[in-house]
């Protein structure tokens, strides 16, 4: 007989359950309840059982949960730690009782017990993380390029002193991770890859044979030789009438530690002959693209939303290990109703270094866990949040306070789902 929610017990899977958590997970997700022997061995291969939990129903798993350690990296270049979490569901039938709230519970106490600066996690649906000390830190923007608007001229692609060449995806294993660690200490809100991301992407390990289409890998080298870029892309192989090649390129990923390895990429891309459409593919807010085209109102916006929601867990460790621009300090009440980060913070922080101590001193600026997390990555201003509402100043003029220490002059960027 089934259970009421509240009465199941909420627990980590044993290497035995893991095929049905899998099972729970696409159902919760609405994919097909029926999972292939593939990609339950590509999927199980992956899964510590420690850091799964679940709540089974009689047989039934009905709910979902699953962390593993990550690497965030802070304003300035730091890598933090943090507790990624991934897979959430709670099966339609068992939702609305409190489950979730029971496994991230869990999970966050673990992770602050492990020592962990953050939480991460992308959020399928907006209103669901806030509630735990979560706040959207990085956005995301798509662009669809008309590539015959651009202006630029398709017969002549502008290349700069280095050079372009297609690769495949075992050169991609072997030189892409070594890139990716330079991308990412440059960009405030990227994550760690591990090997995994690799053979995914590359197509080594693959959930089911028939959705993978090998992409095109163009990586650019500098004028010395340094790979300084690299483009995973598709094509639609789509034809118009009159025998017109209308084609679509998406861009899988396109990372780069150079402006001008990002500028000859994108236009080499709209330099293919038969495409007329460029997607863009996960970018950075601010990205640089559409300013790279002679006329950037070819690319127009198609997506703009959340990416990247980070949960403080340690306010002391996260406000030191990032960098500010200029000196100042701020007395903050940090609002956690989880009990995990909360109380008052007195930041000293400057070009030099920042110091972060607890105080009794008298708040300047009183804010949830979560708008905390919002600020800490640069993206946010505190003024805004103070006109919505959301941080509240003890002082006159605290908010832009925050703001001229903690904003950054680009924005944070998460290239990657997980
Ligand atoms: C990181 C990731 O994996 S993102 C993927 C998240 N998963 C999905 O979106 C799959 C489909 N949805 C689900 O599986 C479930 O609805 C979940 C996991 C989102 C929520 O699980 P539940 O067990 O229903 O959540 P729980 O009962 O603990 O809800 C706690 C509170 O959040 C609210 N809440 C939960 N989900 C949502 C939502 N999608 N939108 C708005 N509010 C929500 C509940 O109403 C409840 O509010 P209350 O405390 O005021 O009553």
């Amino acid at each position: 007989m089934s259970r009421h929610p509240q009465d199941l017990d909420v627990r980590p899977i044993t290497d035995s359950e893991i095929p049905d958590w899998i099972r729970a997970l696409h159902t919760g997700f609405l994919r097909s309840p029926h999972v292939s022997d593939q990609e339950l061995a590509v999927r199980g291969g992956n899964i510590t059982p420690a850091r799964t939990l679940a709540a089974f129903d009689d047989a039934r798993c009905v709910a979902t949960f699953r962390s593993f350690p990550q690497e965030l990296t802070a304003v300035g270049g730091a890598l933090v730690a943090a507790d990624a979490i991934t897979n959430v569901s709670v099966t339609a039938t068992h939702r609305r009782r409190g489950l979730l709230t029971r496994m991230m519970a869990l999970d966050l106490a673990a992770a602050k017990e492990r020592g962990d600066v953050v939480a991460t996690l992308t959020a399928a649906e907006y209103p669901i993380y806030g509630r735990y000390g979560f706040g959207p830190a990085a956005h995301t923007a798509e662009w669809t390029i008309d590539v015959p608007r651009t202006g630029l001229e398709r017969h002549r692609p502008v290349l700069d002193d280095g050079r372009i060449d297609l690769v495949d995806a075992d050169e991609v294993r072997k030189l892409g991770p070594e890139l990716h660690e330079r991308f990412r200490r440059a960009v405030p809100g990227a994550i760690s890859r591990g090997d995994r991301w690799w053979q995914l992407n590359t197509g080594a390990l693959r959930f089911d044979d028939d959705e993978w289409t090998e992409p095109f890998y163009a990586v650019h080298r500098s004028a010395s030789g340094e790979i300084d870029g690299l483009a995973a892309y598709v094509s639609d192989d789509h034809w118009g009438d009159g025998k017109r090649p209308l084609q679509t390129a998406t861009v899988k990923s396109l990372i780069t530690t150079s402006p001008s390895a990002e500028r000859v990429l994108w236009h080499y891309l709209c330099s293919l002959d038969w495409v007329t459409t460029v997607k863009s593919g996960n970018r950075a807010p601010d990205d640089l693209l559409p300013h790279l085209l002679p006329d950037p109102r070819a690319a127009r916006l198609t997506t703009y939303a959340d990416t990247l929601w980070v949960r403080i867990l340690d306010v002391v460790r996260a406000l030191e290990v990032r960098t500010y621009a200029t000196s100042g300090t701020l007395v903050l009440e940090v609002v956690d109703e989880a009990g995990l980060a909360g109380g008052r913070y007195r930041l000293q922080a400057g070009p030099d270094g920042a110091e972060c101590v607890r105080t009794d001193q008298e708040p300047e600026l009183t804010l949830p866990v979560g708008e905390l997390a919002t600020l800490w990555l640069g993206d946010e201003s505190a003024v805004r949040l103070a006109a919505l509402g959301r941080v509240r100043e003890q002082q006159k003029g605290a908010a832009s306070v925050a703001d001229a220490l903690l904003r950054t002059s680009r924005r944070p960027w998460c290239p990657d789902i997980f």
